[in-house]
């Protein structure tokens, strides 16, 4: 089998400012060199205008930094829209696309997340796909039926030889930002349904591709949902906004490594 190495990402939201991301940086930076060699992929996605200091800050760690949306287009006039070419020109390794709040609040569609899935892969970044049920969805017993509509869209569009370049984070929506978590074993059988939805694709790829859990991770309860055969690490919130918290999720990681 497969052995995955764990991804721990923070999505920083619309949180953060020059000088409080200095002090986050920093202290994620020393308390990270404590822990001995790097236990497993970390990056930050952080809000735009603060990826030149991710850059600057992170360039010669082994953090890496990614953003949190990007344009379905190339370029031209889209107003306040970012392209994967801006992106890149601030290295970024990876970029959210399809997270809930962007589905709720700005009417991002399945169709959109592929596009956008496309436009990244294509620029070489790694795209981290969010699918997750809202709790109506999950009363409903629409759970497996709403994370395969998501996947399936981005998958229709991409090349099963491609399956490798992107990573999956199931978030529930009725976890994230709300202090209740999915059980692990509640994750694991989404986890596992979006891995066998990927074997589809591919079978032998599915099994690299790096299925993140996202959704009240802390570090008290991340060794417990990490130990999970299909959860290959977590797109933290909350807990990423603190250097404690968040190297307390990478050093749950480590211990599986
Ligand atoms: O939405 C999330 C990460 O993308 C999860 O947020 P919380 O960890 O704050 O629940």
């Amino acid at each position: 089998m497969e052995q995955r190495r764990p991804l721990i990402a923070g999505n920083w939201k619309m949180n953060g400012s020059l000088a409080s991301n200095h002090v986050l940086l920093s202290e994620i930076q020393s308390g990270l060199s404590e822990l001995s060699a790097a236990p497993c992929d970390i990056a930050v996605c952080v809000p735009f205008p603060y990826l030149a200091q991710a850059q600057s800050a992170l360039q010669s760690t082994s953090i890496a930094w990614g953003a949190q949306d990007v344009s379905v287009h190339e370029g031209g006039a889209y107003t306040s829209e970012v392209s994967s070419s801006m992106l890149l020109d601030f290295a970024c390794r990876y970029g959210i696309v399809g997270h809930s709040e962007r589905r709720t609040y700005h009417s991002e569609s399945d169709i959109s997340v592929a596009q956008k899935t496309l436009r990244l892969i294509a620029a070489g970044i790694t795209p981290i796909v969010c699918v997750g049920e809202t709790l109506q969805e999950r009363k409903g017993g629409l759970t497996e039926q709403t994370v395969a509509r998501q996947l399936n869209a981005v998958l229709a569009q991409i090349d099963g030889a491609s399956l490798d370049k992107i990573v999956v984070a199931y978030e529930p929506v009725w976890a994230i930002g709300t202090g209740i978590t999915a059980t692990p074993e509640m994750a694991q059988q989404v986890h596992a349904f979006l891995r066998a939805q990927l074997a589809q694709a591919n079978s032998v790829l599915a099994e690299k591709v790096q299925i993140l859990y996202g959704g009240s991770m802390k570090p008290d309860n991340a060794a417990s949902l990490l130990a999970m055969k299909d959860i290959d690490g977590g797109l933290i919130g909350g807990a990423a906004l603190k250097a404690g918290d968040f190297l307390g999720i990478v050093a749950a990681a480590k211990e599986l490594v």
